[in-house]
């Protein structure tokens, strides 16, 4: 396999979503028997999908994928996460398969398929079925305060191979990705890439991640502060980034996210990981966070940095802080509900135009004591 990535490319080859799809949509929308902007936020994930898909006539969603990148970190072993080292993710992944995980009941409910990629989990690779285990470029990564993650042709592999799974899913003609991740220790290292890229320091992008308590979040900060340090050398260089302070589901999944960009294949960030990727996707091809919607905040302080660098605005609100793609999933509701209602030929149109809108005058006390 050819491991050379050329990056510069991909800011060219990432195009906008169709501009005459998202019109059409909006048009739609002011043709329903609702009162103006009666939907909310449905009509612009509407005119998202429409403009993302480049259909005028949108087709309604019929094969959503859920997406799960596994990895484990090497920071894990300093006890920066409140699940096991070992073995932790490798357990994430067989309660994903085996259909007990949250994200996997829940995508069972809403109609989704749940992939797993295991990219880098620490574990006997016979332990997992072939089509999951087949993409892996190493065991687990290197410490990341103290030590590269990956070496660089690991990173591009890890990269290209992320790329090739969006291939694989656009060619397979899914019509959303639903993005998540599965690792242990994995919200210190997107800590620590969202704030080499924006220039924080540790404190402000160090969460509780899987629930540390006070004392492991000062260890978890000292270590985010040791990594920022190594970052800073290459934050010019995305590869190199990720390869010094990243891990192979970084690497793959900031591949993924440009690749699905390229082939027109919308996707729906869930966590800090994919958040952390989307930051480092967007500063190689500044289109592609056109294609995605983001689900929600979990929490984690670093992920609302970078939605704010993304302009992204979560879709819901629900508190759901657990990662493993479980936000995401619970956006696809929302997304099928938009889809649908704009695909619905029965519009009804008013009878006259609306009127324009004018902000209510609201009555003050004045007004109010006048009255009576
Ligand atoms: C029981 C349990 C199930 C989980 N599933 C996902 N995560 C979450 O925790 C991990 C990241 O947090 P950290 O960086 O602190 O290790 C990821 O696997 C994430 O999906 C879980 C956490 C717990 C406790
Ligand atoms: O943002 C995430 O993905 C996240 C946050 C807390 C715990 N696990 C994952």
């Amino acid at each position: 396999m050819d491991t050379t990535v050329d990056l510069d490319t991909f800011s060219s080859l990432v195009e906008r979503p169709d501009e005459g799809a998202r019109r059409g949509a909006e048009e739609r929308w002011q043709q329903l028997a609702m009162p103006r902007d009666g939907l909310g936020r449905l009509q612009e994930l509407g005119a998202w999908l429409a403009s993302a898909r480049g259909e005028r006539e949108l087709r309604p969603l019929t094969s959503t994928r859920v997406l799960l990148f596994a990895a484990d970190h090497g920071v894990a072993a300093l006890g920066v996460s409140t699940l096991e080292p070992r073995g932790g993710t490798a357990d994430r992944v067989r309660a994903v398969l085996d259909g007990t995980a949250p994200v996997a009941v829940l995508a069972r409910r809403y109609g989704a398929d749940v992939r797993v990629v295991d990219i880098a989990v620490d574990a006997d690779p016979n332990e997992f079925p072939e089509d999951v285990v087949r993409h892996r470029v190493r065991r687990g990564s290197g410490r990341i305060d103290v030590e590269d993650a990956l070496t660089a042709d690991e990173t591009a592999r890890a990269f290209r191979t992320g790329m090739a799974i969006a291939d694989e899913e656009a060619d397979a003609g899914t019509d959303l990705v639903l993005l998540g991740d599965l690792g242990v220790g994995a919200t210190t290292v997107a800590a620590v890439l969202i704030g080499a890229l924006c220039g924080t320091d540790a404190a402000a992008v160090t969460g509780r991640g899987s629930g540390v308590d006070d004392r492991t979040w000062m260890v978890k900060c000292a270590t985010v502060r040791d990594a920022l340090r190594r970052a800073r050398p290459v934050l010019g260089d995305q590869l190199a980034l990720l390869g010094a302070t990243g891990g192979a589901d970084f690497a793959a999944i900031t591949g993924f996210l440009l690749q699905a960009a390229v082939r027109k294949l919308p996707v729906v960030l869930d966590g800090v990981v994919s958040a952390a990727c989307a930051l480092v996707a967007q500063r190689i091809a500044f289109r592609s966070p056109e294609w995605w919607r983001a689900a929600a905040l979990t929490g984690e302080p670093a992920q609302a940095k970078a939605y704010d660098r993304l302009t992204l605005t979560p879709l819901h609100e629900t508190g759901v802080t657990m990662g493993e793609g479980v936000s995401a999933v619970l956006a696809l509701p929302l997304l099928q509900a938009a889809g649908d209602t704009l695909a619905e030929p029965a519009a009804v149109p008013h009878a006259k135009p609306l009127p324009p809108r004018v902000p209510a005058k609201l009555p003050t006390a004045a007004d109010l004591l006048d009255r009576y």
